[in-house]
């Protein structure tokens, strides 16, 4: 084995997980992205960033798509002296548009691909269990990587997924401040009543059905009872916005961790709140891809 200089680009979609009931299990790949580009060199790591989080991410080691590309060179056995990365960004950080997992997801084929023969070693399940390791959680990820709708969960350790083609509107509404999926997950309690449980299994299941062949169903697919509520505390406007929405009768959740809305519907970005941006999006079926 060896590694080719390169250099190798990839784009990598935004993603929303969770949409409503499927917390942690559902997540969608959207068509907005990232660009990154990669090149093997003689030594050091040199990171050129434009676009969203330029002024804030780090430009070492421990820049989220070089942790992914160390990670997956380690599973490799072989890694480049230096790196050269150039990260044209497109989503937004902190807002529940998967901009962590599109670097994981073009941290690791990047890495894959710069190793000669590493697209013949690394399967999609493994690149699957080495991004959930990293981002926590396989929902947005699994989307990520593979495009469409994933439904992803966790078999002992192992993440597992399956994809399935969708083709729905979507409309986000991004607020301006971020909220760190970490800290939303931390509003979240250890343990749910068995009754809210049962219902957003219920509805989990529906909101599979509802994307596929009944987009009729999609309010009542949407609805969610394990984790929007207690979030709220942390984007108040975000989880009005999503109430406004759903009572007009149109299908909205809040993006992954959030702040983000997600709405199934088109022809209502002109709806923004100020200080708010919203872009009209459809499904990217591809995932993170090569160009
Ligand atoms: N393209 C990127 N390059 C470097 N770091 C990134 C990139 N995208 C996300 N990150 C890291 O992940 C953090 C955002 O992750 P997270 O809180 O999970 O929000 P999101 O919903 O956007 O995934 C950023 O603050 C940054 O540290
Ligand atoms: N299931 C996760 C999804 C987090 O998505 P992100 O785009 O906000 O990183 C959660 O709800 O915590």
């Amino acid at each position: 084995m060896s590694i080719a200089r390169g250099p190798v680009r990839v784009h990598a979609p935004a993603t929303s997980a969770n949409l409503g009931p499927g917390f942690d299990a559902l997540g969608l790949a959207l068509t907005m992205g990232d660009l990154v580009t990669a090149e093997a060199t003689a030594g050091g790591v040199e990171i050129q960033v434009s676009g969203e989080g330029a002024a804030d991410v780090p430009r070492d080691e421990s820049h989220l798509i070089v942790r992914a590309m160390d990670a997956t060179f380690d599973l490799l056995g072989e890694r480049p002296e230096g790196l050269r990365l150039v990260c044209e960004n497109t989503i937004p950080h902190g807002r529940g548009l998967g901009s962590s997992a599109a670097a994981i997801s073009a941290g690791i084929v990047l890495a894959r691909a710069l190793v000669v023969g590493g697209e013949e070693r690394l399967d999609a399940r493994t690149m699957l269990q080495l991004a959930t390791d990293l981002e926590g959680h396989p929902d947005n990820v699994a989307a990520a990587l593979l495009g469409g709708l994933a439904i992803a969960w966790i078999d002992g350790a192992a993440a597992e997924s399956l994809r399935l083609d969708v083709d729905v509107p979507v409309t986000v509404f991004v607020p301006g401040e971020a909220v760190s999926t970490e800290k939303a997950r931390g509003l979240l309690p250890d343990v749910v009543p068995h009754g809210d449980a049962a219902f957003n299994a219920g509805r989990a299941a529906l909101l599979v059905a509802a994307l596929t062949a009944a987009p009729e169903r999609l309010i009542s697919a949407t609805e969610d009872r394990l984790h929007q509520s207690f979030r709220a505390q942390a984007m108040p406007d975000s989880y009005r916005l999503v109430r406004q929405l759903r009572v007009e009768g149109i299908p909205a959740v809040i993006s992954g961790a959030g702040p983000t809305v997600l709405a199934f519907a088109d022809g209502i970005a002109g709806a923004v709140p100020e200080g708010w941006w919203a872009a009209e999006l459809g499904v990217d079926p591809r995932g993170t891809r090569l160009l």
